[in-house]
């Protein structure tokens, strides 16, 4: 049996630097705010609030959901969505993605502050993560990944990485992330021929498609390393994620568990995203 790579673990090492930042923050008169945004209540957004919000409460941030229904009007939508733009108060937006079908994002992407967009919407922050710039803010979740991965000591460096699965959210920024950390990248997805073979060829595995349960025990080869980003419900209601972490956990060096993994550590990171964005939004450098 491999390593199983624990959210919990790295998240306990970020803690002591969250606390003591947001403490600095607010001995200056700052009170470090999170805003999240939610609209519907799908069960993927409803986990992530649940670690967010317990997290923001261990680092000493503040923690606020704006909940709107799902069939808002795109109006209603903007209007409610610049009220937390500008409010002084809050340091960092967090908007659950996809939106309902009937909603437009593009709008909101180009209105964000690009300060306040702790999880990347903005063409400001993603061309930044596009062209190996860390002064923006890259996806929580992408980072996240990388931060485990360097918590577990393994090098990228040279590496074959394979990334299943091409959204903007993880697996387009996650690719960039690990690029510039000099891996060797294959991005896959619906229309990729020979899944399997590629996925075998793999050193370190990434499974972001969405698909529960879909890599498979013949899906990586002996010793990889297999990161599992999804966040699935299952038939029988419960949280999932795109690996069968079963089949997998014997043969991986290295393996990610859902919950428990990934989600953990993506929290700590939207953390430490919130304190940035204050710090710019105060005009105190990034030190
Ligand atoms: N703009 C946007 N960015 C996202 O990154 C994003 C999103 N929208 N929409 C929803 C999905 C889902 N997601 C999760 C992240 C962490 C946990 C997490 O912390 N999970 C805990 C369990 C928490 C619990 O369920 O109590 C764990 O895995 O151990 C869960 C789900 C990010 N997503």
């Amino acid at each position: 049996m491999g390593t199983v790579m624990k959210g919990a673990e790295v998240a306990k090492e970020m803690k002591e630097t969250l606390i003591r930042e947001a403490n600095e923050l607010k001995e200056k008169g700052i009170d470090p705010c999170l805003a999240i945004i939610r609209v519907g209540a799908r069960s993927a957004d409803l986990s992530y609030e649940r670690g967010a919000k317990k997290r923001m409460e261990l680092a000493g941030i503040a923690c606020k959901v704006v909940e709107l229904s799902e069939d808002i009007t795109q109006e209603e939508f903007e209007e409610e969505f610049q009220k937390v733009n500008q409010d002084p108060e809050v340091h960092g937006i967090l908007l659950f993605r996809p939106l309902p079908k009937h909603l437009n994002e593009e709008k909101i992407k180009n209105i964000i502050h690009p300060f306040k967009d702790v999880d990347c919407m903005s063409p400001v922050n993603l061309a930044k993560v596009f062209s190996g710039d860390d002064s923006g803010f890259a996806p929580c979740t992408p980072e996240a990944v990388i931060k485990m991965l360097e918590h577990y000591g393994i090098s990228l460096c040279g590496k074959k990485v394979t990334v299943v699965g091409r959204s903007m959210v993880v697996g387009r920024p996650l690719s960039m992330l690990l690029l510039k950390r000099h891996a060797t990248i294959t991005i896959c997805h619906t229309r990729t021929k020979d899944l399997e073979k590629v996925c075998r060829e793999a050193d370190i595995l990434i499974a972001a498609a969405g698909k529960p349960r879909m890599i498979t025990g013949d899906m990586a080869k002996e010793n990889a390393v297999i990161v599992d980003v999804g966040i699935n419900v299952d038939e029988e209601g419960r949280m999932c994620g795109d690996v069968d972490f079963e089949s997998l956990a014997e043969k991986a060096a290295f393996i990610t568990p859902v919950p428990g993994g990934v989600g953990g550590v993506t929290t700590s990171i939207l953390a430490a995203h919130v304190l940035r964005g204050a710090k710019y939004l105060n005009g105190i450098s990034k030190e």
